[in-house]
């Protein structure tokens, strides 16, 4: 029953690369710690879990986990009890605001949203207290996470990159279920009669992207939960740890727990695996950091920028498949492109023969048509495909103000400037856009390269050197995440906003005839 990591989160904002006095930033973390610790154990009197493996300490990127002794590679670094975790099914449970949740019927992100907000403003009422207490304060989070930073700072330091878009549209999204919150009258749940402001709902909507996990708690849920698991969100990630170190939930013993990637000795820093596959700016949108063993090289783009899907035709097959222009991310990483791209790239652009050859028609029969779009179906159309996808990559290098050597330089450089928020910020977002020239330089070349080879007149079949595991392949189409509750949090389609199910992509898998999104978070069939 393996559920994958979405995210966790710094509670204390890396103090020593984000220039706070260290003891400000310490101050009150060990009585933060022992509180959280005895909150935990309360809940397991009946079974003995180890919260002493690790403590809160000062690590390599500011604050995380420290081993408190030898630790092997293999062994259980934190084990925590479903009791503790905040979580969609703890919002709808609750007393207090579960009835106004399901009247509203609000999506899962907002309904964590108005829960953690809620629970935080309860205080010391709070059954979660002892964790919400110890979360990053909006203040804290500001200064690492671009859900919070000021407006001119993200337009700045992001200037050409599509990164821009997706902020933007998150914070449109935040707006707007600031806007369904206020209307549903979630300020009547806030004791002591306070307002809810949209930095709030930023608030809330940054810890759960860079802390919430997503996870299968019950087998006979259709979906995974989003939650919130104390103690298990304090681990800093690192690119190099892979599934092995992603916090799996135990459906028979009902804990969540963290395995070792590797041996620790004591006094180390502790590390897990946010997700193996995350790219630089996935990392960066999400948490706020880019970390040096990162090579997940990609840039993400709408689909739009691959040029006009030829007709309304071709438009409903990408529809039907749940991959429309407005709402379907393509991946530009060193490789080039994955096959599914170039799938969707064949359908987009196929004549109307070509359509009627693959099979498709407006009748569902769209299963059939996408496995003949991924391979090449004639020259011309390959040929058309590959030159949008590096006019799309020419197009994107212009937007960026820099050079790819200029920003290596710069994240070299600026010694001086250490410490500063505005230091700690030019160089996350720096690792980020670094990551996207790298895979648009590699990927452009890669893609002339086929050109060229097509061109010269290469055979269709072997044009593309495929790693294919027999009766499988997997096609890595990145498709906007689907809202679960379809038109919740008031109409809003999520799929086209990479944010509204978490911001999570969801990988295409044709499997022997099957097509299935394969979620990072969740799992669902498309029929
Ligand atoms: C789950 S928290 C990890 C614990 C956190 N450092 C804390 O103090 O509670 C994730 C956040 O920690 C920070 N973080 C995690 N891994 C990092 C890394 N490798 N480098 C820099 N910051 C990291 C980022 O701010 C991220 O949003």
């Amino acid at each position: 029953m393996a559920a994958v990591l979405v995210g966790s989160s710094v509670r204390v904002p890396s103090a020593a690369l984000l220039g706070h006095a260290p003891g400000v930033v310490e101050r009150g973390a060990a009585a933060r710690e022992e509180r959280l610790k005895q909150w935990l154990r309360g809940m397991t009197k009946h079974r003995q879990l180890d919260f002493d493996t690790m403590g809160f300490g000062r690590g390599r990127n500011g604050f995380g986990m420290i081993a408190s002794g030898a630790i092997d590679k293999g062994s259980v670094l934190a084990e925590v009890p479903l009791q503790a975790f905040l979580s969609e099914k703890t919002a709808e449970r609750c007393l207090l605001v579960g009835p106004m949740l399901r009247k509203n019927d609000f999506r899962p992100w907002l309904t964590m949203c108005a829960h953690l907000l809620v629970e935080r403003s309860r205080g010391k009422e709070s059954f979660w207290h002892p964790y919400i207490s110890a979360l990053p304060s909006v203040e804290e989070l500001s200064i690492s996470h671009p859900l919070l930073w000021p407006a001119e700072t993200i337009q700045e330091l992001l200037q050409g990159s599509p990164m821009l878009d997706t902020i933007a549209t998150r914070l449109k999204l935040c707006q707007e279920d600031h806007e369904a919150l206020l209307t549903a009258g979630i300020e009547k749940f806030l004791p002591g009669g306070e307002t809810l402001s949209e930095g709030d709902v930023r608030w809330a909507s940054a810890v759960l992207l860079s802390r919430a996990f997503s996870l299968e708690l019950d087998v006979d849920d259709d979906f995974d939960t989003l939650c919130l698991v104390p103690w298990a969100d304090m681990l800093n990630h690192c690119s190099s740890a892979g599934e092995e170190s992603c916090l799996i939930f135990d459906q028979d013993t009902k804990t969540a727990s963290l395995e070792a990637h590797k041996s620790y000795s004591k006094g180390d820093e502790v590390f897990d695996s946010y997700g193996p596959a995350l790219t630089g700016s996935q990392l960066f949108l999400d948490y706020g950091f880019v970390d040096d063993e990162n090579e997940n090289y990609a840039v993400d783009l709408p689909a739009q920028v691959l040029g006009p899907v030829r007709s309304s035709v071709n438009a409903a097959l990408l529809e039907a498949l749940g991959l429309p222009a407005g709402g379907t991310l393509v991946s530009i990483v060193p490789e080039g492109v994955d096959e599914s791209v170039l799938a969707w790239t064949r359908a987009a652009i196929a004549s109307p023969r070509e359509l009627s050859a693959a099979g498709w028609k407006s009748d569902g029969k769209y299963q059939k048509a996408i496995m003949y779009f991924s391979e090449p179906i004639n020259r011309d159309n390959e040929c058309e495909v590959l030159r949008r996808l590096i006019a799309a990559c020419e197009n994107l290098w212009s937007k960026y103000p820099t050079s790819l050597e200029h920003d290596l330089d710069e994240l070299t450089g600026g010694e001086s400037d250490m410490r500063t928020t505005t230091w700690a910020r030019k160089q996350a977002a720096l690792r980020a856009i670094v990551c996207e020239k790298k895979a648009l330089t590699a990927g452009k070349t890669v893609l002339c390269g086929f050109l060229e080879k097509l061109r010269a007149g290469a055979a269709l079949k072997s044009l593309y050197e495929v790693d294919r595991e027999e009766g499988t392949f997997e096609v890595r189409l990145f498709v906007a995440t689907k809202d679960r509750s379809g038109t919740s949090g008031k109409n809003r389609d999520a799929a086209v906003h990479n944010y509204g199910d978490f911001g999570k992509r969801q990988a295409l898998l044709i499997e022997a005839g099957r097509v299935e999104i394969r979620a990072q978070t969740t799992s669902m069939l498309l029929e």
